[in-house]
This record gives C-alpha cells, sequence and structure tokens, in this order.
C-alpha cells in the first residue's frame, strides 16, 4: 500500500526521529538521495550544468546540500536564490564544494503575489538578514538577471528547492519569473519533496507552480504526490527512504499486492453462486453498446454469473455476444446499474426497489447516479466523472476538477456512499473520509464505453464480496492495468480494455 500522509503527520513523525538522531541527519540522508537521483536522472553527473532554485526553508537546504554533492562529483552547479533567506549551512557546503550563487528573480520584492507571502519575506529578511550581506553578488541581485537567464538557458537539469511541505500554494513574483524562464527554455525540472506552488494536503492547484519531470520526496508520499491535478505537475515520485515512522494514512494507493491479496478468487468448493452473480440494468435503445461492454467487463471479473434486467431489444444485442448471459430478474448478490442510460432512460421503479435492499450493494454509474434517492437503504458506490459529478451536487465541472478530493470526499461524507470519482486520476472516497487514489492509468481509457467496462468490473467485484469500498479501488486498478495492457503504445476500444482484464489478472495473481 502506498501511503500519502499530511503535512502535519510528516512534521510530527520528523520531530520524533530527529529528537533520537544528531542534528542534520535527516537533511544529509534528504540531500544524499536527492543527488543520486538527480544523477539518475542526468546519466551522467561530470560536466552537467545544475540550476538549482532555492527558497528560504529546510527544501533548499535539501537542494542546497544535494548540489554540493553534485559539485564534488564534477557538475557545474549553480544556486539561484529566490528569497532573502536561504539555509546558511547548506549554502556554505555548496560554496566549497565548488558551486557559484546567484541572487535571482526579475519582478521587485514590493510587486507580491501574495500580500502574505511578502510580509514573509520581510519578516525573514528583518530578522536574519540577507543571505549573504557581506557579498556584492548578493546585495546586487537585478544587475545578476541576465547571468540566471543564461545558466538557465543553458542548465541540464532545474532542481526545485523553492518550497517543500512549508509552502502555500503559489509562487512569489521572484520565483515565479525564473520559473517562467525555465518553461521557456524547456529544462526539465527535478522537484525536492513536492513541486513549489502547489497545495501540499489537498492536491489542489490554484496558484502558478512548477511542473517537474521527476519529484523527489522523503520518508513517505504526500497528498499532492496521489492527487490531480498537482499529481500531475510531480511526474514520477521518488520516495528516499529517511527512516520516518508515519502512522496509517487517510489517502492511500493500492499497490500489484494489495490487489492481489484483495482479489475474490475461486477455491474447490466454490460454485457459480457461491463465486457470486451479478444484476445488471444497464443499456438503452439509445446505447444499446452500453449493455454490451458492461458485460464484458462483469464476466472479465470474479462473478460466477451475470443475468441481464432491460429492454428486449438490448438483451439480444448483449446474449448475441455474450451467450452465457441469463436475461431477467432473479436472486443476486450485487447489481451494476446505469452505464448506458441518461436520467429519463432508467426503470426508477425498479431502481428505487433494487437500492432499497440492504443486502445487495449496487453500483450505480451514469444516468442512474442522479435518480439516486437521498433515502435509499441500501450500500452504494457511485461512479461519477466530473460532470456527472457536478450534475449531482450543482457545482461547476471545473471547481470540481480543481478540488477532487475535497469533492469526492464531501459527497461520500454528506451522501453516506462510496464515490469513485474519474478521471486521468481515480479517486475513490468512502463515507469516513478514507480514500484511495490510482495514480496510474493510460490516457488511451479515455474512450467511449471506457467507463461501462469499468461499471461491469466494479460490480462484478462487489458480487464476488468485496466490499465497496476495496471494490471500487480494485475495479480502477484492474480496469488501468487492462487499459495499459491493451494499450501499450496506441489506441484502444472499450471492448479491448475489456477483452485485456483477464490477462491483466492473470499477470497479477500469478
Ligand atoms: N524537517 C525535516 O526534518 C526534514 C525536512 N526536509 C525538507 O524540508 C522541507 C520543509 O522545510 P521548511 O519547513 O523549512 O519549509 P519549506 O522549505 O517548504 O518552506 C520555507 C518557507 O517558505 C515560505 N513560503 C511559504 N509559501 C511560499 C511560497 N508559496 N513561495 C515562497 N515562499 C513560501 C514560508 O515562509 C516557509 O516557512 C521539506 O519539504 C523537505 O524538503 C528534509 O530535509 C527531510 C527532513
Ligand atoms: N486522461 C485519462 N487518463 C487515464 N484514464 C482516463 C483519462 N480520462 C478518462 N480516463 C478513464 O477512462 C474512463 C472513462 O469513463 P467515462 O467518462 O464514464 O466514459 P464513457 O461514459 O464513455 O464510458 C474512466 O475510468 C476514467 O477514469
Ligand atoms: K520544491
Amino acid at each position: 500500500m502506498r501511503q500519502a500522509h499530511t503535512v502535519e503527520q510528516v512534521r510530527a513523525a520528523e520531530a520524533a526521529l530527529m529528537a533520537r538522531l544528531p542534528e542534520g541527519t535527516l537533511m544529509q540522508r534528504a540531500a544524499a538521495g536527492l543527488a543520486v537521483a538527480v544523477s539518475n536522472f542526468l546519466g551522467s553527473t561530470y560536466g552537467a550544468r545544475v540550476v538549482l532554485l532555492i527558497g528560504s526553508g529546510d527544501n533548499g537546504g535539501d537542494a542546497l546540500y544535494a548540489g554540493a554533492r553534485l559539485a564534488r562529483r564534477g557538475a557545474q552547479v549553480t544556486a539561484v536564490l529566490l528569497s532573502p533567506k536561504a539555509h546558511q549551512p547548506g549554502l556554505a557546503a555548496l560554496e566549497s564544494a565548488g558551486g557559484r550563487v546567484l541572487t535571482g528573480g526579475q519582478a521587485h520584492p514590493e510587486e507580491p503575489a501574495h500580500a502574505d507571502q511578502a510580509a514573509d519575506a520581510d519578516q525573514e529578511a528583518d530578522a536574519d538578514g540577507p543571505a549573504h550581506a557581506d557579498e556584492p553578488a548578493h546585495a546586487n541581485g537585478s544587475a545578476q538577471v541576465g547571468e540566471v537567464e543564461r545558466v538557465v538557458a543553458g542548465a541540464d537539469v532545474v532542481v526545485d528547492g523553492i518550497v517543500g511541505i512549508g509552502g502555500r500554494p503559489g509562487l512569489r513574483p521572484e520565483a515565479l519569473a525564473v520559473v517562467r524562464l525555465v518553461e521557456r527554455y524547456g529544462v526539465p525540472v527535478v522537484a525536492v519533496d513536492t513541486p513549489s506552488g502547489v497545495d501540499v494536503d489537498t492536491g489542489e492547484t490554484p496558484e502558478p507552480h512548477v511542473r517537474a519531470a521527476l519529484t523527489v520526496t522523503f520518508g513517505t508520499h504526500k497528498v499532492c504526490h496521489l492527487v490531480d491535478p498537482a499529481a500531475s505537475a510531480c511526474g514520477p515520485v521518488h520516495l528516499v527512504d529517511i527512516g520516518l515512522e508515519v502512522p496509517p494514512a487517510e489517502v492511500r494507493s493500492l499497490q500489484a499486492a494489495d490487489v492481489r491479496a484483495l482479489y475474490p478468487v475461486p477455491h474447490g468448493e466454490s460454485d457459480k453462486y457461491s463465486r457470486g452473480v451479478l444484476g445488471l440494468m444497464v443499456g438503452s435503445t439509445q446505447y444499446p453498446g452500453a449493455a454490451v461492454i458492461a458485460t464484458s467487463g462483469a464476466l472479465a471479473g470474479p462473478v460466477g454469473m451475470v443475468r441481464y434486467v432491460g429492454p428486449d431489444p438490448v438483451a439480444h444485442a448483449v446474449l448475441a455476444v455474450h451467450p452465457e448471459v441469463v436475461v431477467g430478474e432473479g436472486r443476486v448478490q450485487a447489481w451494476a446499474v446505469g452505464s448506458g442510460t441518461s436520467t429519463g432512460s432508467v426503470d426508477l421503479e425498479r431502481f428505487h426497489r433494487i437500492t432499497q435492499q440492504q443486502d445487495v450493494p449496487v453500483i450505480v454509474d451514469a444516468g442512474a447516479i442522479a435518480a439516486l434517492d437521498h433515502d435509499r437503504a441500501g450500500r452504494v458506490v457511485i461512479t461519477p466523472h466530473a460532470g456527472e459529478l457536478s450534475q449531482l451536487i450543482g457545482v461547476p465541472r471545473d471547481v470540481i476538477e480543481q478540488r477532487r478530493l475535497h469533492y469526492a470526499r464531501q459527497v461520500a461524507e454528506d451522501r453516506q456512499l462510496v464515490v469513485l470519482l474519474k478521471g486521468a486520476t481515480t479517486i475513490v472516497a468512502a463515507p469516513d473520509g478514507s480514500v484511495l487514489v490510482n495514480p496510474i492509468a493510460s490516457p488511451w481509457l479515455a474512450t467511449a464505453g471506457s467507463g461501462d467496462v469499468l461499471a461491469g468490473i466494479c460490480g462484478s467485484l462487489l458480487a464476488g464480496g468485496l466490499p465497496e469500498f476495496e471494490a471500487a479501488a480494485v475495479a480502477a486498478y484492474l480496469h488501468a492495468a487492462a487499459g495499459t495492457l491493451a494499450a501499450s503504445a496506441g489506441p484502444v476500444t472499450a471492448m479491448s480494455v475489456a477483452h485485456a482484464l483477464p490477462e491483466a489478472t492473470r499477470l497479477l495473481l500469478a
């Protein structure tokens, strides 16, 4: 299980560990891991041109010490100071290893992006004085702006040590100016701990921020590494072990071993009923294909049998592709409802009857989501994309896209059901605040009918006996794995994703 902790949890764990270790040990561990990661990223360190963007805190300290290590291995390292204050011992280490130091940023400190950040900068300057008051280069920052552009333009990599877990969203104008230069010259960025400017605890990005090609984090993952839109700004995330002992996290991500342990594998005494029967009430005369696709997803999961209920022509279409399906209502262990329907085409009488059954969980997709009763009694998973969630709660889609974790959790808690929020990363939220994120899926999965496959496999896992939260998260994982298998590097159809599900499952269970 990958765990993503909050800043508060990380700070507490760090404090507990630091109390037992000599001062500076954790930062040295972090810097050593960071230097190796940057080195691997570069391929060859000797002669490589490395630019460090340095803010006022320990995030900059990590970058400076890592820069010193890289300089000792032959890299040409230049630190660009973006705050009147910088980590002093780290700066000294870099300079004694032969690194250069410049003062960066074109914006004047009196033009802050946020008034409170400007106040911070002033306080830091008052309290600690400029980083190197005795060195003309630092006192004369604006003269170095051209030089900053020159080194950025020629850099092989930029190391973002502007802010880490101490940062608020956004970048000060000085930092933003240099980050824009880095983007203009297309230099890849390795972010230290987090891409600066994102909201670490929510994954939100309300302000400009760094976009990294790689993020090197320490001790544990942070929420922004898993939750979009920030997760997309991290690139791959490399975790450096610094010996932190962390409590259980609320935001987690299933790994292959977790999915393997959860998957309901049949055993010697299993029969088709004990493996689980899934009722499918999906598809419509307008979208008959959705029923075929969802059935394909369901049959590629652990169920022993699928029963289909719906309009006759749709049932015929399902039977034509899947003769193993039983048409008509009967006893089931779970339902999947709504894929390929609009709200108007849902059989409401049957739907409400289904969602009143306390012992039979239901996955509710597409058009049926908006038809869900507040007073239903049963256990429910809803599988909206941001647009469907927007319709359900009356919040604009783009606002939901910006605050995915927040809204998934809020709806799960308010309505006491499991929310699977679809998108490039999928968030599964439980009513108690627990979250499982599936951060890796092929963008080729964004194809018509792909969500029907997901609904089918999710229903299949529910019928197979997994609780709603786990069923939804395992479904998202397998759907993504099948998508990757089917797509490799090219287009896929929803049916080919469904057809790849058994192979993805076989590879996992082997
Ligand atoms: N505490 C520890 O034991 C360890 C900390 N480590 C590093 O230390 C970092 C945390 O260091 P800090 O607590 O000093 O905090 P940061 O270095 O993340 O931030 C420092 C300061 O930046 C200012 N700031 C906030 N938002 C800003 C913004 N948007 N733009 C510009 N400046 C802003 C604030 O005054 C804040 O105190 C971690 O992310 C990690 O990189 C690592 O060395 C591992 C060990
Ligand atoms: N950019 C993306 N990268 C990875 N997966 C994606 C991306 N966009 C969408 N998906 C996934 O593809 C599926 C699309 O489902 P949905 O929006 O319901 O489509 P449809 O209604 O056509 O079936 C969801 O599982 C979603 O998480
Ligand atoms: K950073």
